[in-house]
């Protein structure tokens, strides 16, 4: 095609540069970028181009079933929002319009603490299902108070992220002296805990630094029992990726893990997701589900996400490249993207249910270009 209204990205990558040309640099690189030097970030991927899938023929797909059961709350596709903090960096609506995109294919959404928005705003305008996440607050009397205000709100779940005792050297965000700009804060803390998100320096992260002052990287597998004690949402575990970890929460009672890298932006080195996930989902041996996410760009990364046990995806930025790009509309079409290539996936590898995506599914194959790292849209 020549001239005329650009086309409408056909993939999530295609949101990416639109994402970019709509985004001031410090934020761009704050989304975008991960810890060091950034090969988590693209371990991630190259690990979905490593498995090639084993298509079986004559099998009617003539009706594909994506509709599913999390933490025990129907829902419309495998596939949910990632919790990620300040969606107001992305689009003036934030986490409001995250979620009615998310509502649109009644998938669920992790609403980080440090949401833009109120939790109950968020609710009100949510219709998939909201589950909570957590970072451990030295203060724990304020940990108490956002878990009450989502459960009255009708949060489903807390996700208590554990890859965090501080942040990963995110060399992007220090060059570019990250920092919120005044009209966007962590609107469900008090003022007690938001101190240096909005202070420029040179060189360094706002966030660093405020993480360094309110996250308490003393949490340890005793102080689970505390949270439990101040809740009956069940408690979902982020940043697991060894088989050791998750045997113990699963030994714990906990109520799910996520198999997560924090997308690259913690430990840089880090194990990527689809490679941790096997030995995950063995330890825990159907003890309680397993989430993965890290790098999902694609229809067929889901699809081999669930083949290897995980029992729902999320995906983090390409949800805040739709929102730069296009809002609502935008985020909307990121996440029917995805689910509408994971439904072809199915169809073409004979799987018209998500039961029949098993290990043998896939097969270890040589690595493909595509998945490589970034990319953006084809040529021409
Ligand atoms: C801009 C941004 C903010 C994030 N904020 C949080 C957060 O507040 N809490 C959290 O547990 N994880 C956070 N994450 C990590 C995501 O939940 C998720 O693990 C990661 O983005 C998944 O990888 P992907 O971006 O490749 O899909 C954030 C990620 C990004 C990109
Ligand atoms: C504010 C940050 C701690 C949010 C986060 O987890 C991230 O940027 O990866």
């Amino acid at each position: 095609m020549t001239g005329g209204t650009p086309a409408r990205p056909l993939t999530v990558d295609e949101y990416a540069p639109l994402a970019q040309a709509q985004l001031p640099a410090a934020t761009w690189h704050y989304v975008e970028g991960g810890a060091g030097t950034e090969s988590t970030v693209a371990a991630n991927r190259a690990a979905f181009g490593r498995f090639r899938i084993r298509p079986r023929v004559l099998v009617d797909v003539a009706q594909c079933e994506l509709s599913a059961t999390v933490l025990g709350d129907p829902v419309g596709v495998p596939l949910g929002v990632a919790p990620m903090a300040y969606h107001e960096l992305a689009c003036e609506e934030g986490e409001l319009a995250t979620v009615r995109a998310a509502g649109s294919l009644s998938a669920p959404t992790v609403v980080s603490i440090f949401a833009s928005r109120t939790f109950e705003d968020i609710a009100a305008a949510a219709a998939g299902p909201l589950w909570l996440q957590l970072y451990w607050l030295h203060r724990r009397d304020v940990l108490q108070k956002v878990v009450r205000r989502a459960e009255a709100a009708g949060f489903r779940a807390l996700v208590l992220t554990v890859d965090t005792p501080r942040l990963g050297r995110r060399l992007r965000e220090a060059r570019h002296g990250f920092h919120l700009p005044p009209h966007i804060a962590a609107r469900n803390l008090d003022g007690e805990v938001t101190g240096f998100l909005h202070d420029r320096r040179d060189g360094s992260s706002a966030l660093s630094r405020h993480a360094d002052a309110f996250i308490d990287p003393s949490l340890s597998w005793s102080d689970l029992d505390w949270l439990r004690s101040q809740t009956r949402l069940p408690l979902v575990l982020k940043g697991v990726l060894t088989a050791e970890d998750a045997a113990h929460a699963a030994e714990l009672g906990v109520d799910g893990l996520v198999v997560s890298n924090h997308g690259g932006r913690q430990l840089d080195g880090a194990t990527a997701t689809l490679d941790a996930l096997p030995e995950v989902v063995r330890a825990v041996g159907g003890r309680c589900p397993v989430f993965l996410d890290g790098g999902v760009r694609h229809g067929t990364d889901v699809l081999k996400a669930l083949a290897l046990g995980a029992q729902a995806v999320f995906v983090g930025r390409p949800v805040l490249w739709g929102l730069a790009a296009d809002g609502e509309a935008g985020a909307r079409q990121v996440l029917s993207t995805l689910r509408d290539e994971l439904e072809d996936a199915m169809a073409l590898s004979g799987c018209p249910s998500l039961k029949d995506l098993d290990p043998t599914l896939l097969a270890r194959g040589p690595a493909t270009a595509a998945h490589d790292g970034f990319h953006g849209p084809a040529e021409g």
